[in-house]
């Protein structure tokens, strides 16, 4: 670490495969450098700190989504494809694509879904529970109940599905740097890509799906018929990546904290907490950019207009200035706050899928399982954005 002119300069390349496997360190690092640090490797300036990363998340007239989220200026390289009208736009093109997806994924708009992904869940847990005792967390849990439910939810034939994981793991890479995870991927991504923007006409999607309810908002005109496929293109590229490894990130919780795991079984209603908690701790989504619109004064640097500012939400979610005892997943602990979903304008609009998913999930096997343990490491995905789990092996003890 050096600092020219006080500001402090890392050489530090958070999306290198070390930091992607294990990050928790380089945001130690990154947060007691200084509450802002400049990469030099990709000329940005980074904040690893709760403080200057809920500052940049609730101030997006100086802190942009509309040039990109990514590394990417939307405003100087071309995107790979069109940009979000939610994640990469700002007020006021935001908020009518906002407003109206409020409306057809909020909390509300959930309640005549619970009952029924309650009971998948309950299926779910009964036919793992039919077999071997040990098992992949991922393969047959984190993966297979969002993907049980959410495509249903949208309204999406049955045919492809297989293209929606690959999807969202490339949108998600293709945030970070032209690193290997995304050039290793682009041969494939036409293909995911092709068949995703194909879901998002109103002829592929079934009736009284969020999917179909978007394109009803467009005959309301609350927003175009140009904008209903970008609308429901959002959430088949956020949907599913993002709960998968939420999922995933509360069962390896879960798993390695047995003391935890039976305070969840003494009171399966910490479902919710446990969940958000779980969010807090491996932050699934770990980064995202933004763009200043201005030159921005923090005080100890002055941010130039048009450069990037990357947000370590992971850090923000560890940062012990803002949580006791940060690394430890602790279901005591109000995790209200953290960053985890974001903050302001741009907060998760899908957070009350994941957490009526994850809810679901969490209530059916505490109900049917004793004990749930690893029995091997666990092992993680490298992704430019994602906290991705690619194994969680466990033995359960059913109940
Ligand atoms: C554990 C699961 C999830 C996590 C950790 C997560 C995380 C996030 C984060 C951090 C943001 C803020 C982005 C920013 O500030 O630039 C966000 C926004 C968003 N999320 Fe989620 N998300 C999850 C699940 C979902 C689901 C299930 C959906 C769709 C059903 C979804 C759709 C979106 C959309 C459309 C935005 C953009 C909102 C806006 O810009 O107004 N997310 N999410
Ligand atoms: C989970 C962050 O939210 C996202 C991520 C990727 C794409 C979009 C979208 O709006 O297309 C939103």
């Amino acid at each position: 670490m050096t600092t020219t002119d006080r500001l402090p300069v890392s050489d530090i390349d958070p999306f290198a495969m070390d930091v992607l496997e294990d990050p928790w360190a380089t945001h130690a690092t990154l947060r007691d450098a200084a509450p802002v640090v400049y990469l030099r490797r990709y000329g940005v300036y980074a904040m690893a700190r709760y403080e200057q990363v809920h500052a940049a998340l609730t101030d997006w007239q100086s802190f942009q989504s509309g040039a990109g989220v990514g590394l990417s200026h939307f405003g100087q390289e071309k995107p790979w494809r069109p940009p979000s009208l939610l994640l990469e736009a700002d007020p006021p093109r935001h908020d009518a694509p906002r407003n109206v997806l409020a409306g057809i994924i909020g909390p509300r708009a959930l309640r005549g879904l619970r009952e029924q992904w309650f009971a998948e869940a309950e299926r779910l847990v009964d036919e793992v529970l039919a077999d071997s005792p040990e098992f992949d967390a991922v393969d047959r849990l984190a993966e297979a109940f969002p993907l049980r439910v959410f495509p249903d939810a949208v309204g999406l034939p049955q045919e492809g599905r297989e293209h929606l994981l690959p999807y969202g793991s490339f949108a998600f890479n293709a945030f970070g740097p032209r690193n290997e995870l995304v050039t290793s991927a682009l041969a494939e991504a036409g293909e995911h890509s092709a068949w995703v923007n194909e879901q998002c006409s109103r002829e592929s999607l079934s009736d009284n799906g969020f999917g179909s309810r978007i394109w009803g908002a467009a005959d309301h005109y609350d927003i175009t018929h140009e904008q209903a496929p970008l609308l429901v293109r959002s959430l088949l590229t956020a949907g599913v990546d993002t709960t998968v490894n939420g999922i995933a990130a509360v069962l390896y919780a879960l798993a390695t904290n047995p003391d935890q795991w039976q305070r969840l079984r003494e009171t399966p209603s910490l479902a919710r907490v446990a969940f958000d908690e779980a969010v807090r701790w491996q932050s699934p989504v770990q980064t995202f950019f933004r763009t200043a619109t201005a030159d921005i004064d923090l005080g100890t640097v002055v941010v130039p207009k048009d450069h990037k500012i990357l947000m370590f939400l992971g850090a923000a979610n560890r940062d012990p200035r803002r949580w006791t005892d940060p690394d430890r997943f602790d279901l005591a602990r109000d995790p209200s706050g953290h960053v985890g979903f974001g903050m302001g304008i741009h907060q998760c609009i899908g957070q009350h899928v994941a957490r009526l998913e994850a809810e679901a999930l969490l209530t059916a096997l505490t109900a049917r399982i004793e004990t749930i343990e690893l029995t091997g490491p666990a092992r993680v995905r490298c992704n430019n954005t994602l906290r991705s789990w690619q194994q969680v092996p466990v033995r359960i003890r059913a109940a």
